[in-house]
Protein backbone atom coordinates (compact mmCIF):
# COMPACT_ATOMS: atom_id res chain seq x y z
CA UNK A 1 0.00 0.00 0.00
CA UNK A 2 1.24 3.51 -0.76
CA UNK A 3 1.64 5.84 2.22
CA UNK A 4 -0.43 8.76 0.09
CA UNK A 5 -2.84 8.39 -2.04
CA UNK A 6 -5.92 10.33 -3.38
CA UNK A 7 -9.87 10.07 -3.40
CA UNK A 8 -10.67 13.54 -3.23
CA UNK A 9 -9.11 13.59 0.15
CA UNK A 10 -5.43 12.92 0.63
CA UNK A 11 -4.81 9.88 2.52
CA UNK A 12 -2.61 8.36 4.37
CA UNK A 13 -1.27 5.75 6.57
CA UNK A 14 -1.22 7.52 10.42
CA UNK A 15 2.78 7.04 11.66
CA UNK A 16 1.75 8.58 14.52
CA UNK A 17 0.18 5.24 15.60
CA UNK A 18 2.92 1.86 16.00
CA UNK A 19 2.20 -0.52 13.07
CA UNK A 20 0.13 -3.13 14.41
CA UNK A 21 -2.53 -0.16 15.09
CA UNK A 22 -1.73 1.63 12.06
CA UNK A 23 -4.96 3.82 10.31
CA UNK A 24 -6.24 5.79 7.22
CA UNK A 25 -5.98 9.02 8.44
CA UNK A 26 -8.16 11.15 5.96
CA UNK A 27 -8.06 14.65 5.17
CA UNK A 28 -10.33 16.36 3.89
CA UNK A 29 -9.19 20.07 4.17
CA UNK A 30 -5.58 21.66 3.83
CA UNK A 31 -5.61 22.36 7.58
CA UNK A 32 -5.87 18.41 8.45
CA UNK A 33 -3.03 17.81 6.08
CA UNK A 34 -0.79 20.36 7.91
CA UNK A 35 -1.53 19.27 10.94
CA UNK A 36 -0.96 15.68 10.16
CA UNK A 37 2.46 17.05 8.52
CA UNK A 38 3.10 18.74 11.61
CA UNK A 39 2.52 16.28 14.16
CA UNK A 40 4.59 13.23 11.50
CA UNK A 41 1.86 11.40 11.19
CA UNK A 42 3.22 11.55 7.35
CA UNK A 43 7.03 11.97 7.23
CA UNK A 44 10.14 11.03 5.80
CA UNK A 45 11.41 13.82 2.78
CA UNK A 46 10.34 12.17 -0.18
CA UNK A 47 6.65 11.33 1.05
CA UNK A 48 6.84 15.28 2.07
CA UNK A 49 7.46 16.33 -1.16
CA UNK A 50 4.30 14.25 -2.74
CA UNK A 51 2.13 15.49 0.63
CA UNK A 52 2.63 18.83 -0.06
CA UNK A 53 2.05 18.51 -4.01
CA UNK A 54 -1.42 16.33 -3.23
CA UNK A 55 -2.10 19.13 -0.59
CA UNK A 56 -2.17 21.55 -3.36
CA UNK A 57 -4.74 19.38 -5.16
CA UNK A 58 -6.86 18.97 -2.35
CA UNK A 59 -6.60 22.88 -1.94
CA UNK A 60 -8.04 22.91 -5.56
CA UNK A 61 -10.83 20.53 -4.49
CA UNK A 62 -11.91 21.17 -0.70
CA UNK A 63 -14.27 23.83 -1.78
CA UNK A 64 -16.25 26.00 -4.37
CA UNK A 65 -14.89 29.36 -6.04
CA UNK A 66 -16.77 32.23 -7.47
CA UNK A 67 -13.64 33.25 -9.09
CA UNK A 68 -10.25 31.45 -10.94
CA UNK A 69 -8.80 34.51 -9.09
CA UNK A 70 -10.44 33.40 -5.92
CA UNK A 71 -9.01 30.46 -6.42
CA UNK A 72 -5.79 31.38 -7.18
CA UNK A 73 -5.53 33.01 -3.70
CA UNK A 74 -6.44 30.37 -2.16
CA UNK A 75 -4.13 27.82 -3.62
CA UNK A 76 -1.18 30.32 -2.94
CA UNK A 77 -2.26 30.69 1.12
CA UNK A 78 -2.11 26.84 1.29
CA UNK A 79 1.26 26.68 0.14
CA UNK A 80 2.14 29.31 2.44
CA UNK A 81 0.32 27.13 5.15
CA UNK A 82 1.71 23.63 4.19
CA UNK A 83 4.98 25.11 4.01
CA UNK A 84 5.02 26.57 7.17
CA UNK A 85 4.55 22.62 8.60
CA UNK A 86 8.20 21.89 8.46
CA UNK A 87 11.33 23.59 8.47
CA UNK A 88 14.10 21.50 7.44
CA UNK A 89 13.53 18.77 4.54
CA UNK A 90 13.49 20.87 0.93
CA UNK A 91 11.48 18.18 -0.69
CA UNK A 92 8.47 19.37 0.55
CA UNK A 93 9.10 22.85 -0.58
CA UNK A 94 9.81 21.44 -4.56
CA UNK A 95 6.72 19.06 -4.27
CA UNK A 96 4.12 22.16 -2.63
CA UNK A 97 6.10 24.66 -5.65
CA UNK A 98 5.68 22.29 -8.48
CA UNK A 99 2.22 21.51 -7.89
CA UNK A 100 1.29 25.05 -7.43
CA UNK A 101 3.18 26.65 -10.52
CA UNK A 102 1.31 24.02 -12.70
CA UNK A 103 -1.80 24.57 -10.92
CA UNK A 104 -1.29 28.72 -11.70
CA UNK A 105 -1.58 27.51 -15.34
CA UNK A 106 -4.93 26.67 -15.04
CA UNK A 107 -7.66 28.74 -16.57
CA UNK A 108 -10.80 27.80 -14.98
CA UNK A 109 -11.31 26.41 -11.93
CA UNK A 110 -12.08 22.54 -13.41
CA UNK A 111 -8.46 23.05 -15.11
CA UNK A 112 -6.82 24.32 -12.48
CA UNK A 113 -7.96 20.71 -10.07
CA UNK A 114 -7.33 19.05 -12.85
CA UNK A 115 -3.69 20.44 -13.09
CA UNK A 116 -3.25 20.29 -9.09
CA UNK A 117 -3.81 16.84 -8.87
CA UNK A 118 -1.81 15.43 -12.51
CA UNK A 119 1.12 17.27 -10.86
CA UNK A 120 0.91 15.82 -7.85
CA UNK A 121 -0.10 12.17 -9.13
CA UNK A 122 3.38 12.93 -11.50
CA UNK A 123 5.70 13.28 -8.28
CA UNK A 124 4.40 10.36 -6.62
CA UNK A 125 5.16 8.31 -9.75
CA UNK A 126 8.51 9.70 -10.11
CA UNK A 127 9.29 8.91 -6.58
CA UNK A 128 8.71 5.12 -6.85
CA UNK A 129 10.38 5.23 -10.03
CA UNK A 130 13.92 7.56 -8.43
CA UNK A 131 13.45 5.17 -5.24
CA UNK A 132 13.87 2.08 -7.42
CA UNK A 133 16.90 3.80 -9.40
CA UNK A 134 18.49 4.68 -6.45
CA UNK A 135 18.29 1.43 -5.16
CA UNK A 136 20.25 -0.32 -8.56
CA UNK A 137 23.02 2.15 -8.45
CA UNK A 138 23.59 2.19 -4.42
CA UNK A 139 22.73 -1.75 -4.43
CA UNK A 140 26.31 -1.92 -6.20
CA UNK A 141 27.93 -0.38 -3.37
CA UNK A 142 26.60 -3.67 -1.57
CA UNK A 143 28.44 -6.49 -0.78
CA UNK A 144 27.30 -10.02 -0.28
CA UNK A 145 27.34 -10.67 3.51
CA UNK A 146 27.10 -6.86 4.49
CA UNK A 147 25.74 -5.10 7.93
CA UNK A 148 24.80 -2.32 7.54
CA UNK A 149 23.96 0.29 10.32
CA UNK A 150 20.89 2.94 9.39
CA UNK A 151 19.12 5.54 11.44
CA UNK A 152 15.31 7.01 10.97
CA UNK A 153 13.17 5.41 8.48
CA UNK A 154 14.05 5.89 5.17
CA UNK A 155 11.58 2.85 3.83
CA UNK A 156 8.29 2.79 2.19
CA UNK A 157 6.88 4.76 4.98
CA UNK A 158 8.93 8.05 4.52
CA UNK A 159 8.76 7.46 0.59
CA UNK A 160 5.71 7.03 -1.72
CA UNK A 161 6.98 3.58 -1.95
CA UNK A 162 10.04 1.46 -1.97
CA UNK A 163 12.75 3.80 -0.20
CA UNK A 164 15.94 5.68 -0.05
CA UNK A 165 18.47 4.10 1.98
CA UNK A 166 16.09 0.88 2.87
CA UNK A 167 15.02 1.04 -0.46
CA UNK A 168 19.46 0.40 -1.36
CA UNK A 169 19.18 -2.09 1.37
CA UNK A 170 16.20 -4.14 -0.25
CA UNK A 171 17.29 -4.17 -3.72
CA UNK A 172 20.68 -5.30 -2.66
CA UNK A 173 18.61 -8.44 -1.47
CA UNK A 174 16.63 -8.32 -4.14
CA UNK A 175 19.90 -9.13 -6.11
CA UNK A 176 19.96 -11.74 -3.70
CA UNK A 177 23.28 -10.40 -1.78
CA UNK A 178 22.79 -11.40 2.06
CA UNK A 179 22.22 -8.13 3.89
CA UNK A 180 21.76 -7.40 7.58
CA UNK A 181 20.65 -4.35 9.03
CA UNK A 182 21.52 -2.96 12.35
CA UNK A 183 18.50 -0.24 13.15
CA UNK A 184 19.12 2.73 15.45
CA UNK A 185 15.95 3.26 17.68
CA UNK A 186 16.12 6.79 16.74
CA UNK A 187 15.01 8.97 19.75
CA UNK A 188 12.56 10.85 20.73
CA UNK A 189 9.82 9.08 17.98
CA UNK A 190 11.66 6.16 17.28
CA UNK A 191 10.88 5.81 13.74
CA UNK A 192 13.89 3.33 13.83
CA UNK A 193 12.33 1.07 16.44
CA UNK A 194 8.72 1.39 15.25
CA UNK A 195 8.88 1.91 11.67
CA UNK A 196 12.41 0.71 9.94
CA UNK A 197 12.36 -2.53 11.99
CA UNK A 198 8.83 -3.74 11.32
CA UNK A 199 9.57 -2.60 7.47
CA UNK A 200 12.39 -5.02 7.43
CA UNK A 201 11.01 -7.56 9.49
CA UNK A 202 7.63 -7.11 7.10
CA UNK A 203 9.95 -8.11 4.00
CA UNK A 204 11.93 -10.76 5.88
CA UNK A 205 15.17 -8.95 5.92
CA UNK A 206 17.48 -9.50 8.91
CA UNK A 207 17.42 -6.73 11.61
CA UNK A 208 18.84 -5.74 14.49
CA UNK A 209 17.37 -3.10 16.64
CA UNK A 210 19.97 -0.87 19.56
CA UNK A 211 19.35 2.12 20.61
CA UNK A 212 21.78 4.89 19.67
CA UNK A 213 24.08 5.03 22.23
CA UNK A 214 25.12 1.50 20.80
CA UNK A 215 26.25 2.76 17.69
CA UNK A 216 29.66 3.00 19.07
CA UNK A 217 30.23 -0.27 20.41
CA UNK A 218 29.12 -2.40 17.58
CA UNK A 219 31.43 -0.16 15.21
CA UNK A 220 34.10 -0.90 17.96
CA UNK A 221 33.58 -4.43 17.69
CA UNK A 222 33.65 -4.77 13.90
CA UNK A 223 29.64 -5.27 14.12
CA UNK A 224 29.33 -3.25 11.03
CA UNK A 225 30.55 -3.37 7.42
CA UNK A 226 28.93 0.21 5.89
CA UNK A 227 26.19 2.97 7.37
CA UNK A 228 23.70 4.15 4.70
CA UNK A 229 21.59 6.58 5.83
CA UNK A 230 18.59 9.50 4.54
CA UNK A 231 18.70 12.80 3.51
CA UNK A 232 16.26 15.42 4.45
CA UNK A 233 18.40 18.48 2.47
CA UNK A 234 21.77 18.57 0.85
CA UNK A 235 23.77 21.94 0.79
CA UNK A 236 26.97 22.73 -0.71
CA UNK A 237 28.57 21.64 2.71
CA UNK A 238 26.50 19.27 4.60
CA UNK A 239 23.63 16.85 4.39
CA UNK A 240 20.62 17.50 7.07
CA UNK A 241 19.78 13.89 8.21
CA UNK A 242 17.66 12.91 11.42
CA UNK A 243 19.05 13.94 14.71
CA UNK A 244 21.97 11.72 15.02
CA UNK A 245 23.62 11.33 12.25
CA UNK A 246 26.28 13.45 12.60
CA UNK A 247 27.07 11.24 15.53
CA UNK A 248 27.48 7.93 13.24
CA UNK A 249 28.96 10.15 10.54
CA UNK A 250 32.08 10.70 12.99
CA UNK A 251 32.10 7.16 14.53
CA UNK A 252 32.16 5.62 10.57
CA UNK A 253 35.09 7.51 10.28
CA UNK A 254 36.48 6.83 13.26
CA UNK A 255 36.60 3.06 12.50
CA UNK A 256 37.08 3.02 8.84
CA UNK A 257 33.67 1.88 7.85
CA UNK A 258 32.22 4.14 4.56
CA UNK A 259 28.99 6.20 5.19
CA UNK A 260 26.93 6.72 2.51
CA UNK A 261 23.46 8.78 1.83
CA UNK A 262 20.49 7.79 -0.58
CA UNK A 263 18.87 10.75 -1.69
CA UNK A 264 17.20 11.81 -4.80
CA UNK A 265 17.99 14.98 -6.95
CA UNK A 266 15.07 17.39 -4.89
CA UNK A 267 16.82 16.75 -1.42
CA UNK A 268 19.95 18.73 -2.73
CA UNK A 269 20.05 22.40 -2.45
CA UNK A 270 23.14 23.17 -3.54
CA UNK A 271 22.64 27.27 -3.46
CA UNK A 272 22.73 27.15 0.08
CA UNK A 273 25.52 26.61 3.23
CA UNK A 274 24.54 24.63 5.79
CA UNK A 275 24.14 27.98 7.75
CA UNK A 276 21.36 29.07 5.99
CA UNK A 277 19.16 26.14 6.92
CA UNK A 278 16.56 26.19 9.99
CA UNK A 279 16.59 22.69 12.12
CA UNK A 280 13.43 21.93 13.08
CA UNK A 281 13.54 22.27 16.89
CA UNK A 282 10.14 20.16 18.57
CA UNK A 283 8.19 20.23 21.65
CA UNK A 284 9.91 19.31 25.12
CA UNK A 285 7.28 16.49 25.35
CA UNK A 286 9.21 14.29 22.51
CA UNK A 287 11.75 13.75 25.61
CA UNK A 288 9.98 14.18 28.80
CA UNK A 289 7.78 11.47 28.50
CA UNK A 290 8.52 7.61 27.84
CA UNK A 291 7.01 7.95 24.25
CA UNK A 292 4.89 10.73 22.89
CA UNK A 293 2.61 8.62 22.53
CA UNK A 294 1.95 8.02 26.27
CA UNK A 295 2.00 11.27 27.74
CA UNK A 296 1.03 9.53 31.56
CA UNK A 297 4.60 8.34 32.08
CA UNK A 298 6.57 10.77 32.80
CA UNK A 299 10.62 9.53 32.53
CA UNK A 300 12.26 13.44 33.62
CA UNK A 301 11.14 16.07 35.53
CA UNK A 302 8.19 17.79 33.97
CA UNK A 303 9.89 21.24 34.71
CA UNK A 304 13.54 20.74 32.78
CA UNK A 305 14.46 22.49 30.59
CA UNK A 306 14.80 20.70 26.73
CA UNK A 307 16.90 20.60 23.84
CA UNK A 308 15.14 18.56 21.04
CA UNK A 309 16.68 19.49 17.66
CA UNK A 310 15.07 17.21 15.00
CA UNK A 311 17.73 17.29 12.56
CA UNK A 312 21.51 17.61 12.21
CA UNK A 313 24.16 18.87 9.76
CA UNK A 314 26.84 16.35 8.58
CA UNK A 315 29.62 18.25 7.30
CA UNK A 316 30.43 16.32 3.59
CA UNK A 317 33.79 15.29 4.32
CA UNK A 318 32.54 12.77 6.52
CA UNK A 319 30.78 11.12 3.54
CA UNK A 320 31.89 8.71 1.03
CA UNK A 321 28.98 8.88 -1.89
CA UNK A 322 25.84 10.30 -2.30
CA UNK A 323 23.34 7.83 -4.00
CA UNK A 324 21.22 9.64 -6.42
CA UNK A 325 18.49 8.40 -8.95
CA UNK A 326 21.18 9.43 -11.74
CA UNK A 327 24.26 7.40 -10.40
CA UNK A 328 26.33 7.65 -7.27
CA UNK A 329 28.51 10.26 -6.69
CA UNK A 330 31.76 10.48 -4.98
CA UNK A 331 33.93 13.47 -3.57
CA UNK A 332 35.08 16.07 -4.62
CA UNK A 333 31.64 16.88 -4.64
CA UNK A 334 31.85 20.92 -5.29
CA UNK A 335 33.02 19.03 -8.52
CA UNK A 336 30.35 16.28 -8.63
CA UNK A 337 27.46 17.17 -7.54
CA UNK A 338 26.75 19.90 -10.23
CA UNK A 339 27.32 17.93 -12.78
CA UNK A 340 24.49 15.02 -11.84
CA UNK A 341 22.25 18.12 -10.94
CA UNK A 342 22.87 19.09 -14.54
CA UNK A 343 22.88 16.10 -16.28
C1 LIG B 1 13.95 9.36 3.66
S1 LIG B 1 13.82 10.90 4.50
C2 LIG B 1 15.31 11.17 5.33
C3 LIG B 1 15.37 10.38 6.59
O1 LIG B 1 16.60 9.87 6.77
C4 LIG B 1 14.94 11.10 7.78
O2 LIG B 1 15.74 11.96 8.36
C5 LIG B 1 13.54 11.14 7.96
O3 LIG B 1 12.88 10.14 7.89
C6 LIG B 1 12.92 12.40 8.23
O4 LIG B 1 12.64 12.55 9.54
P1 LIG B 1 11.18 12.70 10.07
O5 LIG B 1 11.37 13.70 11.17
O6 LIG B 1 10.75 11.37 10.52
O7 LIG B 1 10.36 13.26 8.93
Amino acid sequence: MRTIFWDNCVKLIDQTKLPEKFEILECKRVEELAEAIKKLAVRGAPALEAAGAYGIALAAHERDFSSVDEMKEHLKKSAELLASTRPTAVNLFVGIERALNAALKGESVEEIRKLALKEAEKIAEEDVERNKLMGRFGAKLIEDGDTILTICNTGRLATVDWGTALGVIRSAVEEGKRVKVIACETRPLNQGSRLTAWELMQDGIDVTLIADSMAGIVMQRGMVDKVIVGADRIVRDAVFNKIGTYTLAVLAKEHGIPFFVAAPLTTFDWEREAKDVEIEERSKEELIYCHITCKNRLIAPKDVEVFNPAFDATPLKYVSAIITERGVVFPPYEENVPKILKK
